[in-house]
């Protein structure tokens, strides 16, 4: 048992928020863990289901008192949560984050909060396309990835939440914001809006019926509906507030695209040929690396000009 925070308060009950909470469970990796979620319905749920030692009815009762406070609600929301909550933070506390955009977040939570208060950005690269109350699990974050982002955060402080999220199963690694930014638009944002395209196209030809989908699917059409079933509320707010990041990825993907494009229209199988080498070479060296693929290594995510 690693008891890292006498108390921890997480505002928001859904996937990340419930995983961290069996998570800390598993560990002992704090004394109390309080919640507080927007609606009557999810803390009901989360009472029903033992989710916190003590579910409150407001967010400001929540945070009396915590060590930590983590911000487990979508990233557009995180703003005006750090605004109620700011005047009852304990001094000396530390408040993060599980946001999967760091730069917007920080923008908008840091100038709440009182001096005697740090912030310490940290994103779990780990999840599903479930969400809410129930859906969370102890071993979510079993050796995936959690980024942490300091931006300035006492070093004490940073080092704190890094014990922690180690105590919750993840390895973590340190990142600057528009760099972790940026990683994101590249392994997740673009991705899931490649996906939510995808299936919007099969949705849209009539020509192919949704049974037909179903029917053939094979697994990389079956991963794109998982992916494409994610959130809505939480993939909106991703794309409103990374916006510069994932247009410059947008942008450079569209170029390929098109460059793939005119190779079919042209019949160059060089072109097609070559490219998909390429692309399987760069699989197999990080297989070969010793990377484990479901826990890519974001320090090898270049982004070439
Ligand atoms: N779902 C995923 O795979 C991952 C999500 N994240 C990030 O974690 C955060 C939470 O995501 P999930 O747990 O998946 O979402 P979720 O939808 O399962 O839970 C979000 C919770 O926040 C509450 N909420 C929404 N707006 C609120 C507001 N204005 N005030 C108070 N509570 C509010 C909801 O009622 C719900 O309890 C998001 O910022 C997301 O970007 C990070 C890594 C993975
Ligand atoms: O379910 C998947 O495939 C994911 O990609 C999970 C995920 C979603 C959002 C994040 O910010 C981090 C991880």
């Amino acid at each position: 048992m690693t008891q890292v925070y006498d108390r921890v308060a997480l505002i928001g009950l859904g996937l990340i928020a419930s995983s961290m909470f069996w998570a800390m469970k598993r560990a002992g990796a704090a004394g109390e863990v309080t919640g507080f979620a927007r609606s009557q319905e999810t803390r009901d749920t989360a009472r029903r289901i033992g989710l916190c030692d003590r579910v409150c009815d407001s967010a400001i009762e929540a945070v009396q008192d915590a060590d930590l406070v983590v911000l487990c609600v979508p990233v557009g929301a995180m703003g005006a949560v750090a605004e109620e909550i700011a005047p009852y933070l304990k001094s000396g506390a530390t408040v993060s984050d599980v946001g999967s955009v760091k730069k917007s977040v920080i923008e908008a939570v840091r100038p709440h909060l009182p001096e005697k208060v740090d912030f310490v950005g940290a994103h779990p690269m780990a999840g599903t396309e479930h969400s809410g109350p129930e859906s969370g699990f102890a071993t979510l974050f079993d050796n995936r990835w959690c980024l942490i982002v300091p931006d300035g955060a006492p070093e004490d402080a940073t080092q704190k939440l890094e014990h922690f999220w180690h105590a919750l199963g993840a390895n973590c690694e340190r990142m600057e914001v528009e760099h972790h930014d940026l990683v994101c638009a590249v392994v997740s944002h673009i991705p899931h809006l490649i996906a939510y395209t995808m299936v919007g196209v099969a949705d849209d030809l009539s020509r192919v019926s949704d049974q037909e989908v179903i029917k053939y699917s094979a697994a990389g059409f079956r991963d794109f509906t998982r992916i494409a079933a994610s959130d809505p509320t939480m993939w909106r707010d991703v794309f409103m507030t990374n916006k510069d990041a994932t247009l410059e990825i947008l942008g450079r993907f569209t170029e390929e695209l098109f460059a793939l494009q005119r190779a079919i229209r042209i019949g160059d199988g060089d072109e097609l040929f070559d490219y998909f080498t390429r692309t399987r070479a760069i699989r197999r060296g990080i297989i070969e690396a010793g990377q484990d693929t479901e826990a890519p290594d974001f320090g090898r995510v270049k982004v070439h000009e």
